[in-house]
């Protein structure tokens, strides 16, 4: 049996994964850390299942006194990175979806975690789907250099660009020529208008209500183009990936950055 704490519990991520762990047969929720509710149950919150794990408002405490595998963070970019270094001190596997970490970020953790022996993994996508559009994009950019990255998601996100956009340059960069895109002379008229730069490729955040999370990379060579796209319409998309990196962190002993690398 694994043992589960959730921080985030009633976030739209947090939600669908205490509903995952609770159907799980060989996962059990041990506690949860809510920005408020703590002393309550979980059962007490609306729309929960028929759990008795205590919330806590506090990772350290609820560290201290809960006895568990593995924190599932879907929280915010400030608290996940706090939760993360706190699991690993009281050796508590992480398996962080909470996205706004930069590559320094996970250089220190996977660093922490070695020193630690113990398993880790951040996943800017859990959907199947996505890291099958970041796999066919790298694979795209040895044959294309010109790229531009179209991340969409809900108004609700605080961290731009998207953690997959992030991911799926850094993926791009390990293969494309070095090339910076456009013209040499281009000039903004209005701040922005190019999308965010990164190794000279483009990526544009796009937030609109209605939009769940959604992504194209767009390649463009004399005269073509090649387009892969990718939508989640629900959060239950990003389930069987949560299930997947909980079951992976048990076996390995480094911080492992990217659901890919757990997928045969
Ligand atoms: N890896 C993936 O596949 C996915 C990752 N995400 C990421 O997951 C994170 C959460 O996303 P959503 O559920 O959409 O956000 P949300 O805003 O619906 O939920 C976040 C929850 O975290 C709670 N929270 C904030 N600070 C906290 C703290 N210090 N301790 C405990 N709880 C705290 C909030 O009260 C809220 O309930 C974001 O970083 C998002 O980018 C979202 C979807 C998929
Ligand atoms: O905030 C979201 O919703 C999502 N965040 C992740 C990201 O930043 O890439 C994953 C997915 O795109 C949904």
């Amino acid at each position: 049996m694994t043992s589960i704490i959730i921080a985030g519990p009633r976030g739209k991520m947090g939600k669908e994964a205490v509903h995952l762990v609770h159907e799980t047969e060989e996962f059990e929720l041990a506690a949860a850390v809510d920005s408020r509710n703590a002393g309550k149950k979980l059962r007490d919150l609306a729309g929960m299942p028929e759990e008795t794990a205590l919330i806590y408002d506090d990772m350290q405490t609820c560290l201290e006194e809960t006895e568990a595998d593995v924190l599932i963070d879907l929280t915010t970019p400030e608290a996940g990175k706090k939760h993360l270094e706190l699991a690993l001190d009281y050796y508590v596997r992480p398996v962080v979806g909470t996205t706004g970490f930069s590559n320094e970020d996970i250089q220190r953790l996977r660093q922490k975690s070695e020193e630690k022996e113990m398993g880790a993994v951040i996943a800017p996508n859990f959907a199947v789907g996505a890291i099958l559009m970041m796999k066919l994009s790298q694979m795209a950019a040895r044959y294309f250099s010109d790229v531009e990255i179209i991340e969409m998601h809900h108004d609700n996100k605080l961290d731009a660009p998207s953690g997959t956009a992030s991911k799926t340059a850094d993926m791009i960069n390990e293969v494309r020529t070095p090339k910076r895109q456009g013209h040499p002379d281009e000039k903004e008229e209005q701040t922005g208008a190019r999308g965010a730069e990164t190794d000279g490729m483009r990526i544009h955040s796009v937030r609109l209500p209605g939009l769940v999370a959604h992504q194209e990379v767009l390649f463009g060579g004399a005269g073509q183009s090649l387009k892969i796209r990718h939508d989640s319409y629900n959060r239950q998309s990003f389930m069987p990936g949560v299930k997947l990196a909980v079951e992976s962190v048990l076996q390995v002993k480094t911080l492992v950055y990217g659901l890919e690398n757990l997928m045969e």
